[in-house]
């Protein structure tokens, strides 16, 4: 292995798996931190956690698991992939696991870019924008755990972390390698380790990935991986052949735990001509509906592939979660899932599309997937993936990731149809 990632979360982990398998390398991701050796071939593993959120002392504990088994298997360098809309809090998860993550590793450096032009995150002068909107007006403002209500990268990191953050601005990193590579050092020696590196297109990002090719640690989003391959593939690292990856035509279900915008167009859409089911947490709560009767409603469609959500709107949400709490409403949605999968799957489905990344986390767990190996890309940040170990075929997909058809779309590759992008 020589490509070590830790994901916080496994929507992004797959996103992550995505970018580095287009770039020709052999990518496996990993549910959690393994009990065992990952297989010869991989070429970059992930290790997925479900950290994004937890509180920041698990998420270092779990990362630092996961770091010390990337390092056991070779890794020659390491890369913490957290959201492109930069998921935190004052709190964290981003900077303490930064702050754990180079300690352990000595790294006296680093880079923070979540960075992702192809679904419209930029940075440029430290300031995170979603399309033309500030992060901080994109809607991010408003998530109901980690609200970001400031697009100033280096402002939102500083209390996160304990260490100095500095910046490479646009203007630097227009001039290529040498220019940025000579910045993140004047940071560094300046007292700023942790450096937020502005990145507006793919070409910035590629010139970013090049630049970092003796970097321990870097840190982002998806993009930041754009160009890594290329460094190993310039060393002769890489095997020339990417492994081969087939769809199935079996039995599919789709599941939809995402309220997020873009999901809730993608279930109106997919409702409108295939057969949908609607969770509603009141009858979830009560026992009125449950996974087993989902799936014998699922088993009984002839008229495409069914389609069972919750997603649902902010109002409707905020209502339920202040009927049940939060968390609890969120745990008995996300066990609902895992357990409608679990059935779908016993039921000899082949082929699953889930939406949302706290929902594909549940659904991952409770199948007891412990790796995926990555096919094609469906959408910008979303591959195919097939479970390594049963003949299962599943995308996992972001909240606001993919367009109105994606379900169709997914549903299309997993069995082995060519997409164009
Ligand atoms: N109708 C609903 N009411 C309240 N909570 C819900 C409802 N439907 C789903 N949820 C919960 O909301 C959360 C949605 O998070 P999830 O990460 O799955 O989607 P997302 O936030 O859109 O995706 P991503 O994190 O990839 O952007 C889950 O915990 C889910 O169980
Ligand atoms: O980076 C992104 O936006 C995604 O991969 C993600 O992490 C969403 O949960």
């Amino acid at each position: 292995m020589l490509l070590g990632c830790i994901g916080d979360d496994f929507t992004g982990s797959s996103d992550l798996a995505n970018t580095l398998a287009k770039g020709g390398m052999r990518v496996t991701q990993y549910s959690g931190v393994p009990g065992g050796p990952g297989e010869p071939d991989v070429e970059a593993g992930i290790v997925a956690l479900k950290s994004r959120t937890i509180p920041p002392a698990e998420a270092v504990a779990l990362s630092l698991k996961a770091l010390d088994w990337l390092v056991g298997q070779g890794c020659r360098q390491f890369l913490f992939k957290y959201c492109s809309t930069f998921d935190s809090t004052p709190a964290g998860n981003i900077g303490p696991v930064i702050d754990a993550l180079m300690q352990r590793l000595g790294a006296d450096r680093t880079i923070v870019c979540p960075a992702f032009p192809a679904t419209g995150r930029s940075i440029y002068q430290g300031h995170l924008f979603v399309g033309d909107r500030l992060l901080s007006e994109s809607g991010m403002e408003h998530h109901p755990l980690t609200p970001m209500t400031d697009a100033d990268l280096r402002r939102w990191l500083a209390p996160q972390t304990k260490q100095g953050v500095g910046h490479v601005a646009a203007t630097t990193v227009f001039q290529g390698g040498p220019a940025i590579l000579d910045a993140i050092d004047g940071e560094a020696k300046a007292g700023r380790p942790v450096v937020v590196v502005d990145a507006i297109r793919d070409e910035d990002l590629l010139a970013i990935g090049h630049a970092a090719r003796d970097l321990r640690l870097l840190t982002g989003g998806s993009g930041i991986a754009l160009g890594l391959p290329d460094n190993f593939r310039a060393e002769n690292l890489l095997a020339s052949e990417p492994s081969a990856w087939t769809g199935s035509d079996g039995p599919a279900a789709i599941l939809s735990g995402s309220c997020s915008t873009m999901t809730r167009t993608q279930v109106a859409r997919y409702a409108e001509t295939a057969p949908a089911l609607e969770i509603v947490p009141d009858k979830v709560m009560v026992g009125e509906q449950s996974p087993d009767g989902a799936v014998g409603w699922a088993l009984e469609q002839t008229d495409g592939v069914p389609l069972i959500y919750s997603s649902a709107d902010p109002e409707s949400v905020k209502a339920a979660q202040q009927r049940f709490g939060r968390d609890q409403l969120a745990a008995r949605l996300e066990e609902f899932f895992a357990e409608t999968a679990r059935r779908l799957c016993a039921a000899g489905v082949t082929r699953l599309v889930v939406a949302g990344g706290e929902t594909s986390g549940a659904v991952v767990e409770g199948l007891g997937l412990s790796a995926l190996s990555i096919g094609p890309e469906i959408a910008p940040g979303v591959p195919a993936v097939k479970a390594s170990d049963r003949p299962l075929w599943l995308t996992l997909k972001s909240g606001n990731f993919g367009d109105a058809d994606f379900f169709q779309t997914a549903l299309g590759v997993l069995k082995g149809e060519h997409h164009d992008g």
